[in-house]
């Protein structure tokens, strides 16, 4: 059994911070680094496999358990006469475990002044859980109520409900607004709540006659029930193009900016808010139409989707009028006239700031100013959207790594990818085509053609500091050069 911090000498590790819950991607994200580092010792004499952990004879002994939400801390003395190259394990384990967790591992080392974050007396009581396997949650257990504080266990953590596949919503009709999708649970951040191919798809078209002929000739082409599932849809422009005005009123587009758009038997039901609590998004591996929660929405509340991000009340309100023939009373657009007004100052506080962060000559030549603009926009989406913003802190995070890697700082550009990763998985889904992306270039942010412009601000990736709180750690990583 590894000794603890409590005994004297010079030790180095690293910590899982924060650790890991027991939600089923971290089960296969622990399995599968568990898997690489029994093949890269199989053949190393000193490295023995046990029922329940992994332990290197090495040091202290220090080991890995099977149940990646046990560990916190994996660590041995390096000094005196047993080490035993125990520091070579400890950096290559490391090495292998950020590639898995990025930013949560966090290697450390006395002899640099660098201490792990967890107390000895919380690691020993995380070494003596290895030993015994966790029992099967009894099936009469209640679910855990969700930690709203926690992003991570309400993206990740596990999930009773998913895992038997029941349907989250209901669709009831929805005063004001027609029929609706209400969640029939509570539904955690970042989980699925629907996935739906087309009925069909149609290019964008110009003429309403062309529009209407191609809309039939589609609508002709399904089976009976899926014709009734169209003609069920809502139209807001009945008249001379009935099955054009219910594509119309249905619509979305098959990714951003796409000028093919699909409509969908379910996935159609979801009406708008400007504040809404999920976002749809295409999937362009699956074909599907994708709705996932950007925030914790409780048992009985109606699902949303935005239609359109207007930059102000008056643009909104003209769009809706026009595309959809409603006036939008959601919590935003129903604020007094003051509120409304400083929430239009600050969308359009945002889309210029926005815009002076996305030229590019700006950003090779004054990154320290394009960095702070992103920080400004952070604070505003936050004040604006509260914990709506979705994709928009995605793109912001997605910014900030586009600014550090263009002047080769890894260790930042990183850290931001990594975030960037973790609202585009929730908006989007982690098996997403842009959150895919995003995760190879937080594992190797030199894969981004713009790695390299500029050397003004150059780290290795490695060198993501250890041991900083939060404020500490916030501040090297906006302000710290
Ligand atoms: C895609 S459908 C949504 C489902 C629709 N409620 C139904 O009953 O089939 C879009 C239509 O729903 C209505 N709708 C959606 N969001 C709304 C909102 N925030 N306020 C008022 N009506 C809304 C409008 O009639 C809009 O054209």
């Amino acid at each position: 059994m590894t000794s603890t911090l409590a005994d004297m000498g010079i030790y180095a590790g690293f910590d899982m911070v924060p650790r890991l819950s027991k939600g089923l991607l971290y089960i296969h994200k622990w399995e599968s680094f568990i898997k690489m580092i029994k093949e890269i010792y199989q053949n190393d004499d000193l490295v023995e496999v046990k029922p329940n952990y992994i332990v290197f004879k090495a040091g202290e002994h220090p080991m890995l358990p099977f149940e990646g939400h046990k560990f916190l801390q994996f660590n041995s003395k390096v000094s005196g006469s047993h080490a035993n190259g125990v520091e070579v394990y400890t950096r290559t384990i490391a090495e292998g475990a950020k590639l898995q967790f990025g930013s949560r591992i966090r290697y450390w080392d006395e002899t640099l002044d660098q201490f792990g974050v967890y107390n000895w007396q919380e690691v020993n009581d995380s070494f003596k859980s290895y030993e015994q396997p966790d029992k099967p949650d009894k099936p009469d257990k209640p679910d855990k109520p969700e930690s709203p504080t926690s992003i991570a266990q309400l993206v990740f953590g596990t999930d009773p409900i998913s895992e038997l596949d029941l349907q989250l919503f209901d669709v009831q009709p929805v005063p004001g607004t027609g029929r609706g999708l209400v969640a029939r649970f509570n539904i955690a951040t970042g989980k699925r709540i629907l996935s739906e191919k087309p009925l069909f798809t149609i290019p964008g078209i110009q003429s309403m006659e062309l529009y209407e002929s191609t809309v039939t000739t589609k609508l002709k082409a399904l089976s009976k029930p899926e014709q009734r599932e169209f003609l069920f849809l809502h139209n807001n422009f009945p008249g001379k193009h009935p099955f054009s005005g219910i594509f119309k009123t249905n619509a979305l587009p098959c990714g951003p900016g796409s000028a093919i758009s699909g409509v969908y038997p379910t996935l159609c039901l979801i009406n708008h808010s400007c504040l809404a609590n999920a976002h749809f998004s295409w999937n362009s591996d699956t074909n599907c139409e994708n709705i996932h929660a950007i925030r914790a929405i409780k048992a009985g509340e109606e699902i949303t989707i935005c239609y359109m991000k207007g930059h102000s009340l008056d643009s909104r309100r003209a769009y809706f009028r026009e595309s959809f023939s409603f006036s939008c009373d959601c919590g935003l657009c129903s604020l007094p006239p003051p509120d409304i007004q400083i929430s239009d100052a600050r969308r359009l506080q945002i889309r210029l700031l926005h815009d002076a962060v996305d030229d590019q000559c700006r950003m090779i030549n004054k990154p320290a100013d394009c960095l702070a603009d992103c920080q400004r926009i952070l604070q505003l989406l936050k004040e604006e959207y509260q914990d709506t913003a979705g994709t928009s802190i995605a793109i912001l995070y997605y910014d900030a790594f586009l600014i550090n890697i263009t002047q080769s700082d890894q260790a930042r550009a990183s850290v931001f990818a990594e975030r960037a990763y973790g609202s585009r998985a929730i908006c989007d889904g982690a098996d997403s085509p842009e959150s895919r992306r995003i995760k190879g270039l937080m594992e190797d942010p030199t894969n981004h053609m713009n790695f390299g412009i500029s050397k003004k601000w150059e780290t290795a990736k490695g060198q993501v500091p250890m041991g900083l709180d939060t404020v500490e750690f916030e501040k090297w990583l906006w302000e710290g050069r």
